[in-house]
């Protein structure tokens, strides 16, 4: 079959069918949290190559009351056993502020059953659905016509009425009801609005308690902004607004699911159903995740706790048995760290700025979060900084300085930075891979630090200051001599010694370049990290960084120098 060049033969562009005057909804936006409606246990739960069992729903459903889920789709109670059974368990077990929905079609076996299946609860939904598109009535329904299909749904909505809230036996349950015209977004608004109004007829909701009408685009029809225009005709069509409670269920088969639920929201929707991450039949539900952590990050609380999102989606990968995407947006593996040069570089600026601001501030007042690349502060969500920055061939300085930063507390200084982003570099190369934190910290001690095996080492010294002056008595142990050399330094500082020591003993003529020092803590006894460079002379010179980590800050630089000698010794045998 060929790959059409011209498409138009086979498909037809989607015709808005809502012809909506003083559209309003692209002048607003949003504004408030919407209900919430989780079908991770009924939509979600169908479309799984292998449905949860009791104890995976059981486990989900504990999930979705922590989140803070007030109404929670359960299941299909005519579906199967273990659905039927996990309603009875739902129904007795959920916390008293949740309500428990189930879905059945209109027809009458499955109604009883699924009632049957809720009994008990202290707050239910019950939930019936019929496709109202043409195509669905013509092709599923056999010629279904509108009026049948109107009758169809009437007199569902009617037996539920009967086994529920007219139900004298029932009576401890808080009953509530939900209509889905299956197929909304395929159908004509007219004949919509025709059909919900018969079903409010029949079920007599009230402003306290509004009856649910659910618009799913149960395929994803065309573009974001039709749904939103036909979800603002619903609302402004529908007699009686204030007992309707307008429920959006987009499914994602464009890839807008996100984007067709917040329009259709600013366009007058109450309610969201969906499910976490995405998951869902074909393409998946709206993602619920990134609905309320989009909310969250405009300033606006979602009421619903996404704090520790890695046991989030531990459990759904669980119970579903399939990955959540390392790039789903806000939960994914890979969504809050950085591996190119420029973001890292970005991002590292961002927390040194916002933790400036934060210093500024008087205790308990919260800085304004805006920073490079980060649009949510990932410690919202349980990450952490430290897994932000990873460290591979397209990474630049920022990246490499920023894992040693947080990892053992060096602050280093621009030039090393620089020099230690080609070590860095070359290795990535070499591996063909990222390096993980500590394989980076390692290459870092192995390059830089003086408690690696070399040609020198320090055993020990004397500095003594007299009229201005230094003078330097120090102790190395050099490979290949049979014993500690002392070598004898004089010069304007510790450093300087012992450079001008090394210089004579050696016949070298090493120059220092660069000098850093940061304490490692806050409290006296805390150790000095010393960043020392010295540069080799002649045609070909070559600059080499130490690293030095001491109680005693004239020590550490030596440990630094030491670090350098070694270095040099092993690089270009000096
Ligand atoms: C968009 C959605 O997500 S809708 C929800 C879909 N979820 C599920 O289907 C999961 C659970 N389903 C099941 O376990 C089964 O399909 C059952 C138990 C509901 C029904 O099983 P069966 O009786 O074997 O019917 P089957 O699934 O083959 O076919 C559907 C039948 O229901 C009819 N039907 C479909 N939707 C509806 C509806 N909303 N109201 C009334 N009848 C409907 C179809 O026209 C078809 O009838 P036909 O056999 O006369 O042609
Ligand atoms: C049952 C209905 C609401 C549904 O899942 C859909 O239309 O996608
Ligand atoms: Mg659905």
């Amino acid at each position: 079959m060929p790959f059409y060049s011209d498409p138009s033969v086979k498909y037809k562009k989607f015709v808005n069918p809502v012809k909506l005057q003083n559209r309003e909804w692209p002048a607003k936006s949003l504004h408030k949290t919407p209900r919430w409606l989780a079908t991770d246990l009924r939509d979600g739960n169908q479309a799984l190559p292998d449905p949860m069992s009791l104890e995976e729903k059981k486990l989900m459903l504990g999930k979705l009351c922590d989140i803070g889920f007030k109404e929670i789709e359960v299941a299909f109670p005519s579906a199967s056993s273990i659905d039927f059974q996990f309603t009875q368990y739902a129904a007795k077990t959920v916390p008293d502020d949740v309500y428990i929905q189930v879905l059945s079609p209109c027809r009458e076996e499955l109604i009883y059953k699924t009632i049957e299946s809720v009994k008990g609860s202290k707050n239910a939904i019950v939930h019936l659905y019929l496709a109202t598109s043409a195509c669905f009535r013509r092709v599923v329904f056999n010629n279904l016509s509108q009026e049948e299909a109107k009758k169809k749904a009437v007199e569902g909505t009617k037996l539920v009425r009967s086994l529920t809230k007219d139900n004298p036996d029932t009576q401890t349950t808080n009953w509530n009801y939900e209509f889905s015209p299956e197929t909304f977004s395929d159908s004509d608004p007219e004949f919509v609005i025709e059909i919900c109004e018969a079903v409010k007829e029949a079920w007599e909701p009230s402003r306290e308690k509004p009856i649910i009408f659910n618009l799913p685009a149960t395929v994803e029809m065309t573009t974001p902004n039709v749904y939103a225009d036909q979800i603002e005709y619903f609302c402004k069509n529908i007699s009686n607004r204030e007992t309707a409670c307008i429920s959006l269920h987009p499914h994602n088969d464009r890839g807008c699911a996100v984007a067709a639920a917040e329009l259709a929201q600013i366009a007058g929707a109450d309610r969201v159903e969906g499910c976490l991450f995405g998951n869902g039949e074909r393409t998946g539900n709206v993602d619920l995740v990134t609905l309320a952590l989009n909310l969250y990050t405009q300033g606006i609380s979602p009421k619903l706790d996404f704090h520790d999102i890695s046991s989030i989606i531990d459990v759904v990968e669980k119970c579903t048995k399939l990955p959540v995407h390392p790039r789903a947006p806000y939960g994914g593996q890979l969504v809050v760290c950085a591996f190119s040069g420029s973001h890292q570089d970005a991002i590292k600026k961002g927390f040194q700025h916002y933790d400036s601001q934060v210093a500024k501030q008087s205790e308990g007042t919260v800085v304004p979060w805006h920073l490079p690349y980060l649009p949510l502060d990932p410690q919202d969500i349980g990450r952490t900084y430290e897994a932000i920055i990873r460290v591979n061939s397209q990474s630049g300085k920022g990246g490499a300085s920023w894992v040693i930063l947080k990892n053992m507390q060096l602050d280093l200084p621009r030039g090393l930075q620089v020099a230690f982003s080609k070590v860095a570099q070359a290795e990535t190369e070499l591996v063909g891979k990222e390096l993980r934190s500590s394989q980076l910290c390692e290459l870092f001690a192995t390059t830089y630090y003086v408690d690696i095996e070399g040609r020198f080492s320090l055993v020990d010294y004397e500095f003594t200051r007299r009229r201005g002056l230094c003078f330097l008595d120090l102790f190395l142990s050099i490979e290949g001599e049979p014993q500690v050399q002392k070598l004898f330094g004089e010069g304007n500082g510790p450093i300087s010694c012992f450079v001008n020591a090394i210089n004579s003993t050696l016949s070298l003529e090493l120059d220092v370049q660069d000098y850093h020092e940061h304490s490692l803590g806050r409290d006296s006894s805390s150790k000095a990290a010393t960043y020392i460079s010295v540069s080799t002379t002649g045609d070909n010179p070559h600059v080499q960084w130490g690293v030095g980590i001491h109680e005693n800050v004239t020590q550490a630089s030596f440990l630094s120098l030491i670090s350098c000698l070694n270095s040099l010794s092993r690089d270009y045998h000096i």
